[in-house]
């Protein structure tokens, strides 16, 4: 059997390493993939699949990059979710001259990218590991290596609360022990997480600073994971990982990953996009490391009543000093990415143009210090004290750097003139060079007399002295070194040209050095300030996000809320701040909500379109606000701190766990009765409409009374069943609310305000009929439904349950049976049994297949309309 090519055979060794991975194969300017990787790229970035010789019994699949564009290529396979291992090749100096070495230089995942166009600068890329203690707790700690970020925490160890954590932080990656349920790795990844296993977990020597302040063990074995896998993967400098800082998730108003998603707090849930999200209204940020703060605070409001008062302080005395804080949005705006470039400088790949925008933020810094110490408040003079402009590294970085430097550092051009005196010799000797060269020429002449004498140059032997023939007696003796004879003249070198020549010839390629290394020093230098420079950036972060808290509640008028300890909670106007914002040719309805101690579930009715899905979110969406530290969109507002919020909202199927609408609003449902204590907030829009009319409103009075009786949350319950209402005689902490809908000739008008006491009537047909349902259909639905009013029972009921309990196919239903349903659909004329027509014969099968206790009342007037129309 033939053997691989020794290249081959190297790939393949490396290739073993590094399974799970593109393997990025460098060879001369591209990076090549073989086998499996190339059939599997070539698909993914629809580039060419060739094959080759490669020594084997095939040819070899194989497919490349360029290796100038291969960032994108990488940047494709990494936001899907795909690894890639760049395998870089050097000259190995042990080995004799010309052997290539080759090895993985750093390996990209989703969790660990740090750039590309993919990567939102607004956003964090946060990594996780996971570690199973067996004790019913699980280590977790995350990273987002960009910032250097570090957290740790320990969580019950329920697949929920992790995936809830992961789903928090949008990580994109999670490193779990080899030990870790393979059903819980499939199921992460199936919810879009990349999984990597990574099994060492005791301390790393070169972390142990970062590790110090961890007196829980736990902590420091779960950090420590993560640290070996990012030490593993990067293969490069890690120093600028901040120390951990420890958080328990009870510090923080505990939204689930559900009620994220239903609230649309950082993406909307039909297009999954920011725009439209709460995140989307309240981003006024302007600076990147701003907007990823508010996304993390918008993840995780708090509970702590003197952290929200602190945030609020300081939101009310930027919206008192309007001009100041004008001024700072203005300063902030020429801030770049502090956090990020302090990474980039750890990990040594800034360029000189990143230095400058270095140089250019911490150059704000002063004013921005003034600015937010003149407002006089004492919480802003104490950021105001901790802003520390770095002064060292503006001097230096002004003194070091030109102000255009070109990306690239090695092509010069980076290091300001009177920075480094042996720069500034080579420099002039390259600028003066030729200058230089023609004062000699014109020395030499006058020496000699020689008028035709000239210096020039030749890429053997340099910049030589030419004399005539003629005229070589009249050179001086021994003052001139012969180098090369022509026909007609010799050429000679003196000690002065030779030494000017060195520095003209070597002053370019001296330069690029030099300036490479001053660079590199400087860089050094820079370095030694990362820590100073990410306490600086968490001071101006908070500063954005605070501004833009005060900047959005003054635009759009909010209030700032107070907090109740007698857990009443007192909305007067209150508004749902998206669909305010969104709504543009109708007035936002304002609405009150009073809920206290005595009145703790509020039953909301009224017509579907009305406005209580927007009413209970709007409720939501407020005390989130409220204990990030923001106002709120009200005219008044009286809080309680919530500690958890629970929601059910809206039709959302699990398809990845190929759970059913329904199974995921019972889910939803348990996960909030289970969970949710007195201080919660819970909203369940519609709970048991996804199934039969009675199962589903026994399951609703069910659940309201389980949480009248033994939770007692704050409670906002929708329901279109209004045989519910009465549930209020019996329940005393539950109260009907409704909102109202008029009816303008035979039309409904949504008023969308929240009144006392249950709606009067439903108009659901109403609704159909402004959805523009057949007219014809509008009026059998208004039969049928004045029919059901009075008391008949409905015709489709006893002809269902008949066929529902397989007594009887067509030919054996009893007559009465049948002429009941043949009338219900609109046949007059009494049918012969043995007389079916064809038309009739399909409709009693259609009927037959009708799953009608499975359907809303809509969907049922849906399928009877087509019934009807099978007859015509
Ligand atoms: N207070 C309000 N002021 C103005 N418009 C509103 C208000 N509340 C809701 N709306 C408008 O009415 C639309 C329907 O609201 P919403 O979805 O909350 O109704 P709903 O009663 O929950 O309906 P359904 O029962 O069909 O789910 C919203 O998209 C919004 O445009």
């Amino acid at each position: 059997m033939a053997t691989y090519t020794p290249m081959i055979q190297q790939y393949l060794r490396i290739k073993a390493e590094y399974q799970d991975a593109f393997l990025f194969f460098r060879l001369g300017d591209f990076y090549e993939m073989f086998f499996d990787d190339a059939l599997k790229a070539s698909q993914e970035l629809e580039i060419t699949l060739t094959s080759r010789e490669g020594g084997g019994e095939d040819k070899i699949p194989m497919c490349g990059v360029p290796y100038h564009s291969a960032a994108n290529y990488i940047d494709t396979l990494v936001e899907r979710g795909y690894k890639v291992a760049i395998c870089e090749q050097t000259e190995d100096p042990k080995q004799a001259k010309g052997v290539v070495r080759r090895e993985v230089v750093q390996l990209i995942t989703p969790g660990t990218k740090m750039d590309g166009k993919t990567l939102d600068e607004k956003e964090n890329n946060f990594i996780a590991s996971v570690t199973d203690f067996g004790d019913g707790s699980f280590g977790f700690a995350y990273t987002d290596l960009s910032t250097g970020e570090n957290k740790a925490t320990i969580l019950n160890s329920s697949f929920s609360d992790l995936y809830n954590e992961l789903a928090i932080l949008g990580a994109k990656e999670a490193v779990v022990s080899s030990g870790f349920p393979a059903s819980w790795q499939k199921d992460l990844k199936e919810r879009g997480l990349a999984v990597s296993l990574e099994d060492s977990e005791e301390e790393l020597i070169s972390f142990t600073e970062l590790l110090a302040d961890l007196n829980e063990k736990k902590h420091r074995i779960s950090m420590s994971r993560l640290l070996h896998y990012l030490f593993r993967t990067q293969k490069r400098n890690l120093d600028h990982l901040q120390p951990v800082t420890i958080y328990e998730t009870k510090q923080f108003l505990k939204i689930d990953f559900y009620s994220k998603r239903n609230l649309e707090l950082t993406e909307t849930i039909r297009a999954k996009g920011k725009k439209g999200s709460l995140l989307w209204l309240m981003d006024e940020t302007k600076t990147a490391m701003g907007g990823r703060l508010l996304k993390q605070w918008i993840d995780r409001p708090l509970i702590d009543k003197n952290q929200i008062e602190r945030r609020q302080e300081l939101v009310e005395t930027m919206i008192q000093h309007f001009f100041e804080r004008q001024d700072l949005r203005e300063q902030l705006k020429n801030v770049y990415d502090l956090e990020r470039l302090a990474g980039r400088v750890a990990f040594g790949n800034v360029n000189a143009r990143d230095l400058i925008q270095l140089k250019s933020s911490l150059q704000q810094v002063p004013a921005i210090k003034q600015t937010v110490a003149s407002m006089g408040q004492e919480q802003a003079r104490k950021i105001s004290d901790i802003l520390d402009p770095c002064g060292e590294i503006t001097d230096l970085l002004e003194q070091a750097l030109q102000d255009n430097p070109p990306i690239s550092i090695k092509e010069g051009n980076l290091i300001r003139d009177g920075y480094n005196e042996e720069l500034d010799r080579y420099r002039d000797a390259s600028r003066n060079g030729k200058t230089w060269i023609a004062s000699l020429e014109r020395q030499e002449r006058e020496r000699t007399g020689i008028k035709s004498l000239k210096i020039g140059y030749n890429r053997i032997f340099g910049y030589y002295i030419e004399v005539s023939r003629a005229n070589l007696h009249l050179l001086e003796e021994g003052r001139y070194e012969r180098k090369q004879t022509l026909t007609n003249a010799e050429r000679f070198v003196t000690p002065e040209l030779k030494e000017k020549e060195t520095l003209i010839l070597q002053a370019e390629e001296k330069i690029a050095d030099l300036e490479y290394d001053l660079f590199i020093q400087v860089r050094e230098t820079v370095k030694e300030y990362i820590p100073r420079l990410q306490k600086l950036a968490k001071a101006v972060s908070e500063l954005d996000v605070l501004q833009c808290f005060a900047a959005v509640s003054e635009e759009r008028h909010y209030v700032k809320p107070v907090f109740s300890e007698e857990r009443k909670l007192i909305i007067k106007d209150g508004r749902h701040p998206v669909v305010e914002k969104v709504l543009r040719t109708q007035e936002y309805v304002p609405n009150d909500c009073y809920m206290n101690p005595e009145r703790e579930l509020l039953l909301i009715t009224g017509p579907n379109m009305s406005g209580k899905s927007t009413f209970m979110r709007q409720v939501a969406l407020t005390a989130i606000l409220a204990q990030m530290g923001c106002f709120v969109p009200a005219a008044e507002a009286v809080l309680p701190i919530f500690d958890k919020v629970f929601t059910r909202i809206g039709a959302a199927d699990d398809l990845i766990s190929g759970q059913s609408t329904f199974m995921v609003e019972m889910l939803e449902a348990r996960n909030a009765i289970a969970n949710a204590t007195a201080n919660s907030l819970i909203l369940f829009d519609e709970i048991g409409r996804g199934t039969s009319t009675y199962d589903g409103m026994a399951l609703a009075q069910a659940i309201i009374e389980y949480i009248h009786d033994n939770i007692r949350a704050k409670t906002l319950f929708s329901t279109h069943y209004h045989e519910l209402t009465p549930l209020s005689d019996q329940l005393t902490s539950l109260e009907n609310v409704h909102v109202s809908a008029v009816e303008q000739n035979g039309k409904v008008v949504f008023l969308h305000k929240i009144k006392e006491g249950s709606a009067d009537k439903s108009y659901g047909i109403h609704v159909a009929q402004l959805a523009e349902l057949p007219d014809e259909l509008i009026k059998r639905a208004n039969e049928i439904l004045s029919s059901l009013e009075k008391g008949a029972d409905t015709p489709i009921i006893p002809i269902k349950k008949e066929i529902d309990n397989k007594q009887a196919d067509a030919a054996n239903l009893n007559e009465s049976a049948l002429e009941a349903q043949l009338s219900f659909f609109g046949v007059q004329e009494k049918p012969q049994k043995t007389e079916l027509t064809s038309k009739e014969k399909k409709l009693i099968e259609q009927i037959k297949s009708l799953e009608i206790l499975e359907m809303t009342p809509l969907e049922a007037i849906n399928s009877l309309y087509k019934l009807q129309k099978l007859l015509k």
